[in-house]
């Protein structure tokens, strides 16, 4: 709880005709009820309430309607009888109040005075406060996928965010996807982003994606960096991106605010939170392919997607099929990963650290090799394999996943990986080795429960910078041009396997999983830039355990 700063204002007001002191300092908005009489009532509640002024989403003036006049072209006007003393001034601050399970909602409270004057110095102090906060956005880019998860983007922005937008005075531009990568290709190509403070995602994560594709793509060429290049550092884009939660896993607006609430995004976006977030290249023959920040999925997530991609009609539920129908299939694949741990970090994938607000751990990793620093870890430690640092495992793997963050989301409410953090320049590269059906479930299940899901002698975590992966069967260079036709007739020719397990045959190749995309290569090489983006977020708030003693209430 912030302490109040210097006082700029104090009044008696009265809140549904009960009498208030009511102050206004630099960080807080304080109403603490009047005890009428001098005895104090030791078990009469003082009730106090303070708000945070970096919480309050607007204030605007009431009209007391005292009576109404017909107005000469028929429409009533409220009028406000100026005589007589009980002519009553209103204002009204609307605020952030926190619910259960980081849920946020916009509270409002009416305050009443009898001086006009004194009213309208209120409305005008709280309105310059708000005024001076500039972390706060002004003009907002909203993109909208009306087709993503139970496809209600459109109805979701509409009905709770547009609202909310309003009331704060933020100007949007909505633009309504009509095609899939028309975000990206509209970010790339036209978007006049000077004029935007922010940009906002109305979809999945799967749409975020390909926004932030497009943003960092445009950040890229507008500094001079070769969005290609696997050596170049990248330049960080300036512009946060907002997620309005409207797809069917939406892990990324999960694990940064906590909910996939869209009221609760909103309200993120409009006291202007920011929340630095890593992102992974990936390039096959260094030639990019996607950005990912959330999951890079080969085996067991890149084969639920594929199979669930032709049944969209279902919505989230399609995952849920081709998650029970890709265990019951029980895949492995072969192939070599390499990878270069992460050095001279605190926290491990499986210690008990979780990413919270203000998180420590991503301060202190997240500086040691944000793109902005001079001496990149990377160059260090070159990229030659000769280096001596990189790792390499040969094997069979049902599953090779690498989160870049926790991955929580409400299928799997701690995540893939719990520990994983948002902007600490790594991620986390999970190994699941070939298993019986019964070992893979009890990993599985271990994403619903409290056990965890490293500690099955078939799994190993790593907490890396960057890795590759190459497919067993990947011989000569010409194979390494998998392309997606060679790709497809393979898992076509796989699919008829699947489908008539009688031939035993299994297929050689999965395919990647990238925030919900699938990639179109197989034979990949990622790496980690540490706070390349930054969302309008603040990470997940700690539950507050008590009201701490500093509380200005108890002044
Ligand atoms: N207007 C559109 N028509 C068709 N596809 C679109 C359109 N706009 C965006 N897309 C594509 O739809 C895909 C899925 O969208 P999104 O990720 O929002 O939903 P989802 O996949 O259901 O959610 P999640 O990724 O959280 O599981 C994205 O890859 C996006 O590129
Ligand atoms: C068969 C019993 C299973 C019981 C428990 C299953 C564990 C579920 C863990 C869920 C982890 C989701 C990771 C998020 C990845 C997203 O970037 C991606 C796009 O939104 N979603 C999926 O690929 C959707 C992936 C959904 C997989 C089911
Ligand atoms: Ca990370």
């Amino acid at each position: 709880m912030e302490r109040p700063g210097r006082l700029l204002l104090q009044s008696e007001l009265r809140v549904r005709n009960a009498a208030y002191d009511v102050s206004l300092s630099r960080s807080l908005l304080i109403w603490k009820r009047r005890t009428s009489s001098p005895v104090y009532h030791p078990f009469r509640p003082s009730v106090c309430h303070s708000v945070p002024v970096s919480e309050i989403i607007s204030v605007r003036e009431e009209e007391e309607e005292n009576g109404s006049r017909q107005r000469d072209d028929g429409s009533w006007k409220k009028i406000r009888e100026r005589e007589g003393k009980d002519c009553r001034q209103a204002f009204t601050v609307l605020y952030v109040e926190r619910c259960r399970q980081h849920r946020w909602r916009c509270a409002e409270v009416t305050f009443t005075c009898s001086d006009e004057a004194v009213c309208q110095h209120w409305v005008s102090s709280i309105r310059e406060q708000l005024a001076s906060n500039t972390s706060r956005p002004k003009h907002l880019l909203v993109y909208i996928n009306p087709y993503g998860g139970k496809r209600q983007g459109k109805r979701i922005y509409e009905q709770k965010v547009a609202p909310l937008f309003t009331q704060a005075g933020i100007a949007t531009s909505v633009i309504v996807t009509e095609y899939a990568n028309h975000a990206r290709d509209h970010l790339k190509m036209e978007a006049e982003l000077k004029k935007f403070d922010g940009v906002v995602c109305v979809g999945g994560d799967g749409m975020f994606s390909e926004i932030i594709h497009g943003l960092i793509w445009r950040t890229q060429i507008d500094c001079g960096v070769d969005p290609n290049s696997t050596e170049e550092a990248l330049s960080p884009c300036s512009l946060r991106i907002g997620i309005i939660p409207a797809g069917s896993t939406d892990c990324i607006c999960f694990a940064s605010v906590g909910t996939n609430d869209p009221v609760t995004s909103a309200l993120h976006i409009i006291v202007g939170d920011s929340q630095p977030l890593d992102v992974c290249s990936v390039h096959h023959n260094n030639m990019f392919l996607r950005y990912s920040v959330s999951l890079l999925g080969y085996g067991f997530y890149g084969d639920v997607l594929s199979d669930s991609e032709r049944k969209r009609w279902m919505g989230p539920a399609r995952y849920d099929f081709s998650g029970l129908k890709m265990f019951l299939t029980h895949h492995y694949y072969e192939g070599t990963v390499s990878y270069l741990p992460a050095k001279g970090i605190i926290g491990t994938p499986r210690d008990a650290t979780r990413c919270r607000s203000g998180c420590v751990i991503c301060q202190h990793n997240g500086q040691l090799n944000s793109e902005r620093s001079e001496k990149y870890e990377m160059d260090e430690a070159s990229d030659s394999e000769s280096s001596g640092e990189w790792r390499t495992i040969r094997g069979k793997f049902l599953a090779i996943n690498a989160a870049s963050m926790s991955c929580a989301c409400p299928r799997s409410p701690k995540g893939l990986s719990p520990a994983a953090h948002l902007a600490d320049g790594t991620t986390d590269l999970i190994l699941v080795r070939k298993c019986s059906r019964f070992n893979f479930l009890r990993h599985l299940l271990r994403h619903t429960s409290k056990d965890d899901q490293f500690d099955l002698t078939f799994i190993e975590v790593h907490r890396v910078r960057r890795f590759r992966f190459m497919p067993r069967h990947c011989q000569s260079d010409s194979d390494l041009e998998l392309d997606l036709h060679e790709n497809s007739k393979r898992q076509i020719f796989s699919q008829i396997c699947k489908d008539h397990p009688a031939c035993g045959c299994a297929p050689a190749y999965s395919s990647w999983n990238c925030d919900g995309e699938i990639l179109t290569h197989t034979a990949i090489d990622v790496r980690v830039h540490g706070q390349l983006i930054k969302l309008f977020a603040r990470g997940i708030e700690e539950l507050p355990v008590f009201e701490d003693l500093s509380n200005p209430c108890a002044i």
